[in-house]
């Protein structure tokens, strides 16, 4: 379970939220510049609170300046909008990079048909391919939480609806917390549990779906 309760002052307001995510995929929803991506980096450890509490299972990652757990200790997976892979290292190094359980980061690849690409470099594979690069790298080390930035946004609607299916499957597999940032309505009905809908740094609404069990 990882709970949130964090405010932040931002340049045009001050973002203050509160929710939890038990093993399910939650959305954030809402316009551009309304605090999505700020409230990932927080809980990520990129971005610091003002104040608030942030705690994953039994760890407290941040409490009001007094606990704040660095980045590389929050056993955290972000998948970033641009997918931010290593340049200058091959398909394999980069899901290598971090990587604690090869046998499932391997798996995966054959799962996600990318196994043929381990000695590509990321200039040489397409959008989609670097999606699936992205998301097995963050599986890979075996997060207790997994932060998706609007990973899906720059692909094609084929790709995109095959790696909602992919998303689903890996977190059938992979009970954790999953937060999904998303500006496609459609996609947030179909892949969140619930979608939470985040306007000038609040959460507004909530909605809840019913058709997938939650563990
Ligand atoms: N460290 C910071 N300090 C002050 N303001 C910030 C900081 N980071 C972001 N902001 C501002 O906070 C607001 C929310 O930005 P954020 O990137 O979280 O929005 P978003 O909902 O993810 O937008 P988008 O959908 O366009 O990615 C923006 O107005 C941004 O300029």
């Amino acid at each position: 379970m990882l709970t949130v309760d964090i405010q932040k002052k931002l340049s045009h307001f001050e973002l203050n939220v509160k929710f939890s995510v038990a093993n399910e995929i939650v959305v954030l929803f809402g316009p551009s510049g309304s605090g999505k991506t700020t409230i990932l980096h927080c809980i990520a450890g990129i971005s610091k609170p003002t104040t608030g509490t942030i705690q994953l299972n039994n760890t407290v990652l941040f409490d009001n300046k007094k606990i704040v757990v660095p980045i590389h200790k929050r056993n955290i997976g972000y998948v970033f909008q641009d997918y931010a892979l290593f340049p200058h290292m091959t398909v394999w190094k980069n899901i290598a990079y971090g990587m604690k359980n090869e046998r499932l980061a391997k798996e995966l690849m054959k799962e996600l048909q990318i196994e043929q690409l381990s000695e590509k470099y990321p200039v040489e594979i397409s959008g989609g391919e670097k999606q699936r690069v992205a998301m097995i790298r963050a599986i890979a080390t075996e997060p207790d939480a997994l932060l998706l930035d609007e990973p899906f946004s720059a692909l094609d609607n084929q790709t995109r609806s095959k790696s909602h299916e992919e998303l689903l499957r890996i977190h059938e597999r992979w009970r954790i917390p999953i937060i999904l940032v998303t500006h496609q309505y459609e996609e947030a009905k179909k892949l969140g549990d619930r979608i939470l809908y985040v306007q000038d740094g609040t959460i507004r609404d909530e909605e809840r779906k019913i058709h997938r069990p939650m563990t």
